[in-house]
Parts: structure tokens; sequence; C-alpha cells
């Protein structure tokens, strides 16, 4: 049982990072608690059972070093000195690599996660990535170790989503399906974040008696973040005035989320791992609170969407997530001199608008539409076109969500 901190570049934040597994009882070995196996899990082990080495080890869910109350505070100085804007930290301007060139399809995760995805689609995608030099394919479990084989020689790698799309998954679960993921020979983890912890206890203390189902929460929640429609201000979200949400919430359970993250970092120590923030479901105060968690526990991303919940990314998304990783690395959460990038994900499906998240500050695109945004950018560079939206950057407030 691997129960010894995670190397120096995994170890989460702080100076002190001794950790031992939080209860022995819930640290298991993949192969003697199938319970722990979620159902893409189990069809995948069925149908490899030789990618069933340990050679990460055990998972083992960590122990926190601080109480909620001490996170609480912590991601209170975050969100004073980012602001909910992120106007608290400068940000200095990106530019977009040449378009069309094997550059840009660097900053691209040419993506395939319908459940329904057949082989010949992945051999298509991978085919693809190939061709353009995409970073990566960014696929479900099961199409992990296909996708390895058909990349190899290339330099496009396997990213693996976790715990997708919900995000609730027990840690546990997580941790056994990102060991499959990267025993199969994936690079990157997309991990989505529990997302509904901190979302949950701000709504337990409105009206619900009993704890909201997730399809609930979802729908209060993407109503909740969404623009309002006819210069109304809703109560909570973006788009409501902060100073007038003064509702007492308790704290969410921050622990949770830092103690999920840092196993996966202790599991992991040596590979990518993205945060998916769902940013469709949380106010900028919550995607704050996840950034901070993120970075404590020394994820190298945090990533906007999954592109199956609610809207896509957002250019505001990208800019108070870039804004939060700079300051959270200035303020040494993590390890010290790390900085997180930023992925936007969801609904980037064309050359201006994958344009508009890189100037925005996104180290990486999670798309489906990689390929379109290739060939359209090659147009306009044999167009003469002037490649890219950059005179429109952050003053068009048409596009609502992408
Ligand atoms: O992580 C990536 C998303 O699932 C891709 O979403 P998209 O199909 O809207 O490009």
């Amino acid at each position: 049982m691997s129960t010894t901190a995670p190397s120096t570049t995994a170890d989460p934040a702080g100076a002190t990072p001794a950790r031992t597994p939080k209860d022995s009882s819930n640290s298991s070995s993949s192969n003697s608690n199938s319970n722990s196996f979620t159902p893409i899990l189990r069809d995948f082990l069925s149908q490899h059972p030789e990618l069933r080495s340990q050679t990460l080890g055990t998972p083992a869910i960590m122990t926190d070093r601080y109480t909620n109350a001490e996170w609480a505070k912590q991601i209170a100085e975050t969100v004073k000195k980012v602001g909910l804007d992120g106007s608290g930290v400068q940000v200095a301007k990106c530019e977009a690599p040449k378009a069309g060139s094997r550059e840009f399809a660097k900053l691209i995760d040419h993506t395939l996660l319908k459940l329904d995805a057949t082989q010949a689609q992945i051999d298509g995608l991978c085919a693809e990535a190939r061709t353009e030099g995409f970073k990566s394919v960014c696929v479900r479990l099961n199409f992990v170790h296909r996708s390895v084989s058909n990349l190899r020689g290339s330099d496009s790698i396997v990213a693996c989503v976790v715990g997708f799309h919900e995000g609730t998954y027990d840690t546990l679960a997580k941790l056994e399906e990102a060991r499959a993921a990267v025993e199969a020979g994936a690079k990157e983890l997309d991990v989505v974040l529990n997302h509904s912890i901190l979302t949950r206890s701000s709504s337990s203390s409105s009206t619900h008696q009993q704890p909201p189902s997730n399809a609930s929460l979802t729908a209060l929640n993407t109503a909740a973040n969404s623009k309002p429609t006819s210069g109304t201000t809703p109560s909570s979200g973006p788009y409501s005035n902060p100073s007038s949400n003064a509702q007492s919430e308790e704290i969410p359970d921050y622990s949770a989320i830092y103690t999920e993250l840092a196993s996966l970092r202790s599991l992991c120590p040596d590979v990518v791992l993205k945060l998916i923030l769902e940013t469709s479901q949380l106010n900028p105060t919550q995607i704050l609170a996840a950034s901070h968690l993120a970075a404590a526990a020394n994820f190298d991303f945090i990533k906007t969407s999954t592109g199956f919940n609610g809207r896509g990314a957002s250019l505001e998304d990208v800019k108070l997530m870039v804004a939060a990783s700079q300051y959270l690395a200035s303020a040494g959460v993590g390890s010290s001199g790390r900085k997180m990038k930023v992925k936007a994900s969801g609904g980037v499906r064309c050359y201006d608008d994958a344009v508009k998240m890189v100037e925005a500050g996104a180290e990486r695109l999670g798309t489906s539409s990689g390929l379109w945004i290739m060939q359209e950018g090659r147009q306009r560079v044999e167009s003469g076109e002037r490649p890219g939206p950059a005179s429109r950057l952050y003053t068009d407030d048409t596009v609502d969500g992408y």
C-alpha cells in the first residue's frame, strides 16, 4: 500500500506534506474491492486483465492538512486578491500561434467522449491527431489502450477522462479509474471535480429539506449561472451582485475535495493532471475555491468544462481561471513556482473561438472540432484574411457562453 508522501513535485501545498491514509479501511487494492469500480472500469478490466498490474501502487486516500474553516479562510483570501472577475490580477495578453500551424495544433486535445463512440471513430480521431500533430487525443478509458497503440511513433499522446462526466463517483473509484488509465498508457488525466460538493452546501441552507438530486442540482446551477435575460439580477451566480448575496452559507466540504485531488496527485506523480471544474455549474467564488484546491494539490491544469453539462467554456471563465492560477502561483499555493495552466473546453467550435480562448490565456483547448479549427485557420492564411479576432477580444458581449 502506498502510504508515503509523493515526490517533491507532487507534494500538495505546504512545506510539511507528510500524509498517511485517512483510514486504511478506505484504502484498498483494486484487486480486492470491486465495489469501487465504475461501470467503465469494470468493463475495461474484464477486457484487459493484463492491465491490473500495480506499477503505480495501491490507491490510498490521503489525509488533509487543514480544517474546512482553515481552507475557507485561505480561499477567502484568494477571492479577495483575485476578485470575482479576475480584475485583481494583472494578466499579460497572450498571442496565439500562427493559424493552422503545428504549434497551434499542439494546443489542442482532439476529443471524442461520446458514449456511443465506435472503434472506427476512435481510429479516425487518432489518424487526424497524427496528421495534424495535435497534442493529444482525449478519450474515455475504454479507448485508451487502442489510442495508445494507434498513436505509437507519433508525438501525440493520450489523455483520458476520469469520473466523467458528473464527477460524483467516490474518491476511491476515481483513483481506480485513474490507475487503470495510466496502466493503459494515458499520459494525461482529465478528472471531473465533484462540483456538487461546492454547490450542495449553499443550496442546503435554502428550502431543500433533502439534498437535491444531481439532475435537479444541475438544473438549479445552470439557471443560477446563466446570463439573466431582461435586466433581472439573480440572487446567486456570476451575474448576481455579490454584495447583495449576503446569505449565510455553510462552508462546503473543501477537505473532501482536497483529499481527493491530493490522493490522485500522490497516486500519479508523473502524470499531467487536469481538474475539470464544470464552470457552468459554479459561481465565481466556487470557481476560485476549486482553483485554489487544485493548486494546493499540485494539479497541472484547471479545465473549464466537460462539454456534457450546461454551457461550455466562456471567456469570463477562462479569464478568471488564468488570473486565479497566476495569483495562486505567486502566493505559493502548492509547490512553489508551479503555475497551473488553463484548458478551455466545451463549445470551442471554430477558429475564432479558439483564438479568443488562447488570447485570454488558455494554454490548452479541449475540442471535438480540432480538425475544423485547423482547416479554418489554414483557409484564413491562404485567403490572406487577417487570421484571428484580436480586435474583438474582451469586447464581444454578444457571445454568451462560448
Ligand atoms: O473536453 C472536451 C469536451 O468534451 C469537448 O466538447 P465539444 O464537443 O463541445 O468540443
